[in-house]
């Protein structure tokens, strides 16, 4: 079987053409392509697959086999696949677990329109939402020294988020005017990630609500450099953008 490794700010994954529907989906294997020691190496395997009235489906798995829920980051680099194959153009719509997406193609980036985002729970300690998956947001100081696993481990295992299923953690740090750097702990792998695209996607939807910023949001991240661009309407917003590189890194047979 033939596998692609792509990755976006660091957020990287195993890739297989599954045009042919024939890949063999179990949660062991899955979690053992992409492990880092016995297996290639990846935070999550997708699929790319057929869909009628689409360009193609995007089926997504965490590393630890589970089916994860959409995945910002991961969406660009089958966007990037799905344009080195051949499949797309300069844009497409596409068809993932938590609905319809449109994106568009440049050499350098992939502009991925994520879900409209409503439903956005505030308390004094945090932000939490869905962005296409659950994401907790939080803002701290000195981001670069701060224990991410830890803590992040306590809140994704912690009441109320547990018994719901989980969440992704984000720990924020304001770097200046629009300007944000973030660092998340990831549930499904289970460690910190690079960088997690629904996850900063909240963390800009929740610098609006908190700071007042406004149109878009620039976000370092532990792999790189993301932008998100959004709409504030009365319910919530709307054309949400995830902006950043995706890349093919090597490609193989297993
Ligand atoms: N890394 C992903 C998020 C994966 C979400 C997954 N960890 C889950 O909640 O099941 C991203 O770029 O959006």
């Amino acid at each position: 079987m033939k596998f692609y490794k792509y990755q976006g700010t660091g957020n990287d994954f195993v890739v297989v053409d599954d045009r042919s529907k024939s890949f063999p989906i179990s949660q062991e294997f899955i979690a053992q392509l992409c492990h880092r020691r016995f297996g290639i190496g990846a935070d999550g395997l997708m699929l790319l697959q057929e869909a009628e009235g689409y360009d193609f489906r995007m089926v997504y798995f965490n590393s630890d086999g589970t089916e994860g829920s959409m995945c910002g980051n991961g969406g660009r680099c089958l966007v990037r696949f799905a344009h080195d194959l051949g499949i797309i153009s300069d844009s497409t719509v596409f068809i993932a677990v938590d609905g319809e997406h449109e994106a568009k193609v440049t050499k350098e980036v992939i502009s991925l329109k994520m879900i409209d985002v409503n439903n956005i729970e505030e308390t004094s300690d945090y932000d939490f939402m869905n962005t296409g998956s659950p994401h907790y947001v939080t803002y701290v100081s000195d981001l670069q020294n701060y224990d991410v696993y830890s803590t992040g481990k306590a809140i994704r295992y912690g009441e109320p988020f547990v018994s719901k299923g989980g969440t992704n953690v984000n720990f924020v740090e304001v770097t200046g005017e629009n300007a944000l750097a973030v660092r998340t702990y990831e549930r499904g792998v289970e460690d910190e990630t690079y960088a997690c695209g629904t996850g900063v996607t909240a963390c800009a939807i929740s610098a609006n609500i908190r700071l007042g910023f406004d149109k878009f949001v620039d976000i370092k991240v532990m792999g790189g450099q993301l932008r998100i661009e959004f709409e504030r309407t009365e319910n919530g917003y709307q054309n949400v953008f995830l902006i950043g590189p995706a890349v093919r890194v090597f490609e193989g047979e297993i």
